[in-house]
């Protein structure tokens, strides 16, 4: 408040000419205990009634002028002085009146001793009136008590804190309603010192308790209490450390995972991780915590960047040459995904892998014995050579059985390799003809010899005829069969020879005169389409019906892959025991390359494969890297393919060199990984990698 708001604007204004009966009329008009003398608005002096009243009483005239009671020391203030300002200064100068003036020095009122206390009085009330607000407004509990220790005054917070009502409280003494209190207040009284952060329990509520002393002139009249209310606190404390406990549990389940775990937030940044993965990744838990993960892993990448909110159940994943089984799983709080963890297998894998391995030997032999227990059971049988275990092979071989108990011809159609020969040797076996089963290709013949090879020929036939005379495969196979290999090949007047010779069942042998009868079954075979030769006019329609009374067709490789395995078997077991050797076989992830190629070679490709991967593997195992398959070859893709493969020799000859390396060292070392490892100057884990790759763990030199 200020000290134009105190003041009586309408005073009494004399100049220095008035006259003492002027100036007392106007006192008696305005009822007021002092008049200002004005020069031009200006403070000249003040006259109160007392300066009048001494004039009179020292006969003074009345019409005197006023000028001899003028009291030229005035106390003045200014309109924007404060009302604590004009009260130090009205009690410093032991005056009743002050004179306020506006910043031009001109006199705007008079401001009295009563005005002045009603100011301050109004001025109490609004401090106090703050002061009540404040406390009701304050979070902390406010109380009041006299030195009898009742209650004087409270806030609102305290109401709430004691759950008590105004009237409960009020003029209650602290000793029945909150005995607890009691000594804290005690204390304070008699010691008229501050007590402070005391533990109150009120019912159900903590609250943390400061004792003030109150005093007035000196004296102690009671005391105050301020309370804070720290239940919630104590709850939130609480839950704290059970949290804290909780990712103590978090922390130790982890690390007894035995595999690499690591959490992130939602935006795929690093917020957990355990020892096994940081070891993984050769990494200290400072240095990656709150990173995002494919930045420390870009291996994780492709699962970690879009992906993080998918379920990804077992891809295998390279981190660090390490091969690792990776789960990664979302995590949501209610609707909202908030993280996810990320567990990577790696240790238990070699575990796995050996198991895996055992199982895929056990299966192997299995494998094995099965075909061993079925060639046994049908070791003389006539197509215990050829191997199958599909329906389609099983339905032709007993078609060929069929056929081989008549005397009628049979063509047999097929791809070049898929085992035409086999099937004819067969269907001889299967016959049980007496004579022998004679084979000739001819395409591999020249067309002038093909004739003579056929038939014979009589001494002095031609040039360089034998002398006696030799006879031709048909007299050979005389009570047995003649196999005619490729016969789409055959010169068309060979052609009709034969057509004459299945027809009479006799023929002349070449410069000969006398005929020869023969008893022959005749099996042809080709891998052309006969209908399309026909059409071409270089196979005999009729000669082609005479032939194909029945036909029995080899279906491609790649129609029954379900005999791979068992191919790739019996082919392994006929090499080990060729060469002495006990390798067992290909394992079931390289056995997929195998079914995923369209042999275009057949059965006789397949023999190739395995018999080249056989002898470039050293382990008991075939490699995957010696299994060369030729891939379809067009004339766009030529140099790509060209330069891939020299690529992969590239690799193939240094993963062999590298490999050499590892077999000599452990060599040198008699098998003793650790000093192998610090002979080729490599890390132990390096080192056990390396041999992982090459499967030199599969060795049984080295343990
Ligand atoms: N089912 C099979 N079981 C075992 N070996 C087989 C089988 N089929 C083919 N083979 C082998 O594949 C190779 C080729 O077989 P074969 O010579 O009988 O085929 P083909 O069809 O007569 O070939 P081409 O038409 O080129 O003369 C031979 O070494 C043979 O032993």
């Amino acid at each position: 408040m200020k000290s134009k708001h105190l003041i009586t604007y309408n005073f009494i204004k004399v100049t220095e000419e008035a006259s003492v009966r002027e100036v007392l009329q106007a006192f008696l008009d305005y009822r007021q205990d002092i008049a200002c003398v004005l020069r031009e608005k200006k403070l000249v002096g003040i006259i109160s009634k007392y300066s009048l009243y001494r004039w009179l009483l020292q006969n003074g005239s009345l019409d005197e002028n006023v000028w001899h009671c003028v009291k030229q020391e005035v106390v003045t203030l200014y309109e924007e002085d404060s009302v604590y300002y004009a009260k130090d200064l009205l009690v410093k100068e032991n005056v009743g009146h002050a004179v306020v003036l506006n910043t031009k020095d001109e006199v705007i009122g008079i401001m009295s001793k009563s005005e002045l206390i009603r100011g301050l009085i109004t001025e109490r009330n609004n401090v106090v009136h703050r002061l009540q607000s404040l406390m009701n407004n304050l979070q902390e509990s406010v109380l009041s008590v006299d030195e009898n220790l009742i209650v004087t005054s409270y806030n609102t917070s305290s109401l709430q804190l004691l759950h008590k009502d105004q009237q409960e409280l009020i003029h209650h003494s602290i000793e029945e309603l909150y005995p607890q209190m009691v000594p804290p207040l005690l204390q304070v009284i008699q010691h008229q010192k501050i007590v402070q952060h005391c533990r109150i329990e009120i019912g159900e509520t903590t609250a943390i308790a400061s004792f003030i002393p109150l005093k007035e002139w000196g004296n102690i009249t009671g005391a105050m209490m301020v309370l804070k209310d720290i239940t919630e606190f104590e709850h939130i404390a609480a839950e704290l450390e059970t949290t804290k406990q909780l990712e103590n549990l978090l922390d130790n389940a982890l690390e007894m995972a035995y595999d690499g775990v690591v959490l992130t937030n939602n935006k795929g940044e690093i917020t957990k991780v355990n020892n096994e993965f940081l070891s993984l990744i050769q990494r200290d838990a400072q240095s990656i915590l709150g990173q995002p993960l494919p930045e420390i892993v870009p291996e994780l990448t492709p699962f970690s960047k879009n992906h993080s909110s998918q379920e990804i159940v077992g891809e295998i994943v390279t981190i660090n040459e390490t091969k690792a089984i990776l789960t990664q799983m979302p995590i949501y709080q209610g609707q909202q995904k908030v993280g996810t963890i990320i567990k990577l297998i790696c240790k238990q894998l070699d575990m796995w892998k050996d198991l895996l391995m055992h199982l895929e030997n056990l299966e192997s032999e299995l494998t094995f014995y099965k075909e061993n227990f079925s060639t046994l059971r049908s070791q003389h049988g006539p197509f215990s050579r050829m191997i199958s275990r599909s329906t389609i092979m099983d339905e032709l071989k007993q078609k060929a059985v069929i056929a081989a108990k008549t005397p009628s011809n049979i063509l047999i159609t097929g791809k070049s390799g898929t085992g035409k020969e086999l099937l004819a040797d067969g269907i001889h076996t299967a016959s049980e003809r007496k004579g022998a089963c004679i084979k000739i290709n001819c395409a591999a013949i020249p067309e002038d010899l093909l004739e003579s090879e056929l038939f014979g020929y009589e001494e002095g036939a031609f040039t360089g005829a034998k002398k006696g005379g030799k006879p031709g495969k048909f007299e050979l196979a005389h009570q047995g069969t003649l196999f005619l290999d490729e016969i789409g090949d055959m010169p068309l007047p060979l052609q009709a020879k034969l057509l004459r010779v299945l027809q009479q069942r006799e023929f002349e042998r070449v410069g000969g005169t006398k005929p020869v009868q023969v008893d022959v079954r005749l099996i042809a075979a080709t891998n052309k389409h006969p209908a399309e030769l026909i059409d071409q006019g270089s196979f005999r329609e009729d000669l082609y019906y005479r032939i194909n009374v029945i036909q029995l067709h080899i279906p491609s490789l790649s129609e029954r892959k379900e005999d791979i395995p068992l191919l790739c078997d019996h082919f392994i077991h006929q090499l080990n025991e060729l060469h002495n050797r006990d390798m067992i076989g290909i394992a079931r992830e390289d056995m997929e390359l195998l079914l995923d190629y369209h042999w275009p070679g057949n059965v006789r490709q397949l023999e190739n494969v395995v018999e080249r991967a056989y002898h470039f593997s050293p382990s008991r195992w075939i490699d995957k890297e010696h299994i060369l398959l030729d891939k379809p070859q067009s004339v766009g893709t030529a140099t790509k393919y060209i330069s891939s493969s020299s690529t992969m020799n590239r690799e193939r000859v240094l993963g062999e060199t590298e490999k050499n390396m590892l077999l000599e060292a452990l060599e040198k070392t008699n098998g003793n990984r650790t000093q192998a490892a610090s002979l080729l100057g490599m890390s132990r884990s390096t080192f056990y990698n390396k041999l992982k790759k090459y499967h030199v763990h599969e060795t049984t030199r080295f343990v």
